[in-house]
């Protein structure tokens, strides 16, 4: 029997993308379809949404959602089936799915977000006619609501319900007013419900409201019950115990395989990693570095303090002063931003910096860089690192969550073994960062012992497949118990 799921969130690849839950939602639906399950994604109805669904049928339309009109598409995204929420007061905006172009958050992403939760709950519970669900797949405090709505307001009997944190770190936190504005009933203003340290918590109200929570790596499923990760939701996590576990994002094989990638220079595999020069050159003069065989960093991040990028502009001097070079592409806090580009003003030639977000770029220094850093201070997965491992860009990783779960470190035992894949580092702070430079640049001086790691790396097994089960056997255990 097909189970029926449908997938909430606020971002999916190839539509659209703010990070890596975009690309996590846009695989699932392949990942899931050869274990029994039929995944529907519901989204926002964002302007380059609605603009990719040509001729797309509205399937239902509310009079009152959370007092507004708005109406159902249905469509397809990557050859799944789709649900648009059109609700254009909402999300027909210039900017960002969050906030506006200057990068402040819409004043009214707590109704944004509710009638998302609600009109997706509203759709899972059969409100649609011709659409019947078994269990709601919820991402992200965006999405939180929409298993708040199916617990305390449902249109027909609640279905299960998973939660999946992406990022802790975003919580959707809202003052109490806006309670009223939900639509919820009485009881729903609690401690297990949706009330969050005197406000109204998404994300909160999602876990509460959840049969089991996931997050995206075993690592960081342990790591949030500690007042460290858990953003002060580390006592429910830890209260749900059994609750939570950790099942590793993969990575959408058609998007990122080297041997196939249109947006290389020249594509190869671990059996022809020569051919990975003449992207290095393609990219040394695409960020205008000085042309030589030295090692080439890259970094492909968010410039934020999750991301440890505020350490990065410190090491600079080190890693150059050892014949480092680095191309770096991301954007995020204007002070990260400055230093950056005062470091790359103190090494002209060494260091490349592109501010803003181009997704053919990221495949190109992939393909291109000898080695990318990835210095978070906390991870829940972490995908650059594994299309870093994919592509012989060799991953050097703070140890935390999904880094510490994905790399093999470079240390003398694992290179007499053969398996080292990467170089990971305890701290995020400049001594152990800058050591780990050392060690990389050292070990690239080393040939043959690059190469190993660089091929150790393509070998692994980074797909949907085995995440793609878990997931299935969890929604059927989640049914099961309710049927
Ligand atoms: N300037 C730029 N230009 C082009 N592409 C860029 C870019 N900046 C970032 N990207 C891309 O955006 C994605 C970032 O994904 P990550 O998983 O590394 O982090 P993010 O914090 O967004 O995701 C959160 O959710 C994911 C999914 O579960 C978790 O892996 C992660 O740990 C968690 O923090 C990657 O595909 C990367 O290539």
């Amino acid at each position: 029997m097909t189970l029926r799921v449908l997938s909430v969130a606020s971002e999916a690849v190839p539509l659209v993308k703010t990070g890596g839950l975009a690309d996590v939602a846009g695989a699932l639906p392949a990942a899931l379809a050869p274990h029994g399950v039929a995944l529907t994604t519901i989204l926002p109805g964002y302007p380059a949404v609605v603009a990719a669904l040509k001729r797309a049928k509205a399937v239902h339309a509310w009079t009152d959602l959370l007092g507004e009109e708005a109406r159902l598409l249905a469509g397809k995204i990557a050859g799944h089936p789709l649900l648009v929420l059109d609700a254009p007061h909402l999300f027909q905006r210039d900017g960002s799915p969050y906030g506006d172009a200057q990068g402040r958050d819409w004043e009214d992403n707590w109704r944004r977000f509710a009638a998302f939760g609600r009109a997706a709950a509203d759709v899972a519970g059969g409100a649609v006619k011709g659409l019947a669900f078994d269990l709601i797949h919820a991402h992200d405090w965006q999405a939180g609501m929409a298993l708040a709505y199916n617990r305390f307001a449902p249109v027909s009997a609640p279905l299960p319900g998973v939660m999946t944190i992406h990022n802790m770190a975003f919580q959707g936190y809202y003052d109490a007013r806006i309670f009223r504005g939900l639509g919820l009933p009485k009881a729903a203003w609690a401690m297990d419900g949706v009330e969050s340290y005197g406000g109204v918590g998404f994300l909160k109200a999602g876990l509460q409201a959840a049969d089991a929570i996931t997050t995206v790596s075993p690592s960081y499923a342990a790591e949030i019950r500690l007042p460290e990760f858990g953003m002060g939701l580390e006592g429910l996590i830890a209260n749900r115990g059994g609750d939570v576990t950790g099942i590793l994002n993969g990575i959408d094989a058609a998007e990122w395989n080297p041997a196939s990638d249109p947006a290389l220079a020249r594509t190869y595999s671990a059996k022809t990693l020569a051919a990975r020069k003449a992207n290095k050159r393609a990219l040394e003069a695409e960020f205008g570095l000085t042309k030589d065989d030295g090692p080439l960093f890259i970094v492909v991040s968010r410039l934020t303090w999750q991301k440890g990028m505020d350490v990065l502009p410190e090491v600079l001097d080190h890693l150059v002063g050892l014949g480092g070079r680095l191309a770096l592409l991301g954007s995020g806090d204007g002070a990260i931003e400055r230093e950056l580009h005062r470091a790359a003003a103190r090494h002209p030639g060494r260091i490349g910096v592109r501010i803003g977000y181009d997704e053919a770029l990221s495949h190109r220094m992939q393909g291109g860089g000898d080695a990318i850093l990835v210095p978070s201070r906390f991870e829940p997965c972490g995908l650059t690192q594994l299309y870093g491992l994919a592509y012989g860009c060799v991953p050097v990783v703070a140890r935390t969550g999904g880094l510490a779960d994905t790399v093999i470190d470079a240390n003398v035992a694992a290179l007499a073994a053969g398996v080292a894949t990467g170089v990971q580092f305890s701290g995020v702070d400049y001594p152990a960062f800058a050591q780990a430079i050392s060690r990389t640049i050292a070990l690239y001086a080393d040939k043959p012992a690059w190469k190993r790691v660089q091929a150790n790396g393509m070998a692994g097994d980074f797909s949907w497949g085995p995440s793609g089960k878990a997931y299935a056997a969890l929604y059927k255990r989640l049914i099961e118990a309710r049927s």
